[in-house]
């Protein structure tokens, strides 16, 4: 295989190419840039694949369905259990674990059924990801339609996806263990975390092959604060999701059901009582929840003060409105936090809090794509 360099009207890229080249894509820019359409589409098609993707995972979880599938066969458990012998099968296999015996005894075959079609749902979906990545990559390689450097790094997409099912397992298999009625935290925490790199990682790199150049009409020393401040949004947003993560792993939210206090005090009395020190991260639910609420405070009050600050900057009309999307969906996150919480954790509420935690991360991740003042990535 050789390689081949186009010229573009703004790029210069290299592409896939057999031995000879009778056609060159980007020879006219116009279809160079359908290309980028399709491509950048295909990518934002991924991005809300991956969203779903989240979202069925928190219902997963929130319905207690995680450990239904005691099998780890990622190629032939693509397809449900067909006979009502496997059906057994599969139900004297759940039957062995503690969570069957301490939460769910004698709740029967049709009860197994409900809990099994969630987390297979989610396994699925993981592998349909799987191929709505690979297939339009082979097609778009074949099609001499994307660069070597784009399908260089979609190809460790994928392969970073393959490992996140592998981290799911590891995190599924923790919740097998004696007297164990879920996954342990920090595993689940580890598996929402990876996915959510995976899901920074494919957005940013959609938005890039959709607007290559950054805005010129931006005044560099003017928006750079702004960035900053962005950044510091992103930093504080994962942070805040990762304690969520805690705070759903050791359902912390199952106590302290008022808001703003905690047991009639701002700072609940057994905040940081155990020891050593670290152990209160993962044991102590006063702990836990507190540093969930108090890091999604100062989220909230960063991200609203970059809105006003970026308002009142002469930034374009895109940079604006991004902000604008981005303090509307921290409101509404916060909002639904307080609801989750209040109402002591219901599947619906739940679901929805941790799916919007990603809407809210997409809005940061525009707002900040949208300000760049040069080309992070050439693609
Ligand atoms: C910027 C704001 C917030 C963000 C980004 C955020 C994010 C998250 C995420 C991602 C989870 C789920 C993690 C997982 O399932 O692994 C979660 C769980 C939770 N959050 Fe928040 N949160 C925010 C604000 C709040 C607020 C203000 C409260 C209440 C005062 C709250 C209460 C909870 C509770 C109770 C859970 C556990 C729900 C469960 O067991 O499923 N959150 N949060």
């Amino acid at each position: 295989m050789l390689k081949a360099v186009y010229k573009t009207k703004n790029q210069t890229r290299t592409c896939f190419s057999y031995k000879t080249l009778s056609y060159n894509p980007y020879e006219n820019n116009s279809l160079a840039m359908q290309y980028n359409k399709s491509i950048s589409n295909w990518l934002f098609f991924i991005c809300f694949m991956l969203l779903c993707m989240i979202a069925l995972g928190g219902y997963t979880r929130l319905t207690g369905s995680g450990l239904s599938i005691m099998d780890w066969r990622p190629v032939t458990g693509m397809l449900p259990p067909l006979s009502h012998a496997e059906w057994v099968r599969q139900f004297e296999l759940y039957k062995t674990i503690p969570q069957y015996q301490i939460l769910n005894n004698g709740f029967g075959l049709d009860g197994f059924k409900q809990i099994f079609w969630a987390e297979w749902s989610h396994r699925f979906l993981g592998r349909l990801i799987g191929f709505v990545v690979l297939l339009p990559l082979i097609y778009f390689i074949i099609k001499r339609a994307i660069t070597r450097k784009l399908a260089i790094i979609l190809f460790i997409i994928f392969i970073l996806g393959g490992l996140q099912g592998g981290i799911g397992w590891f995190m599924v298999a923790s919740g097998f263990r004696p007297n164990s009625t879920a996954v342990e935290p920090v595993k689940l925490v580890l598996h929402l975390s990876c996915a959510i790199a995976l899901y920074i990682a494919i957005l940013w790199t959609a938005l890039s092959v959709r607007t290559p150049q950054p805005d010129v009409s931006l005044d560099k020393n003017k928006i750079k604060p702004i960035r900053t401040l962005l950044w510091i949004d992103v930093v504080l947003l994962c942070i805040t999701i990762i304690a969520g993560g805690f705070t759903a792993g050791t359902h912390a939210g199952h106590s302290f059901n008022t808001f703003p206090l905690m047991n009639g005090h701002l700072i609940p009395t057994d905040y940081v009582s155990l020891s050593p020190f670290l152990a209160n991260f993962i044991d102590n639910v006063a702990t836990i929840q507190f540093n969930h609420r108090l890091l999604a405070t100062i989220t909230a009050i960063m991200v609203l003060i970059t809105l006003f600050l970026g308002l009142k900057t002469s930034a374009t009309k895109p940079v604006k409105d991004s902000l604008m999307l981005m303090g509307w969906a921290v409101l509404i996150q916060y909002a639904l936090g307080v609801t989750t919480l209040l109402l002591v954790v219901p599947v619906w509420a739940g679901t929805i809090h941790q799916a919007f935690a990603i809407i809210l991360l997409t809005t940061l991740i525009i707002a900040l794509h949208r300000s760049r003042i040069k080309n992070t990535i050439s693609l």
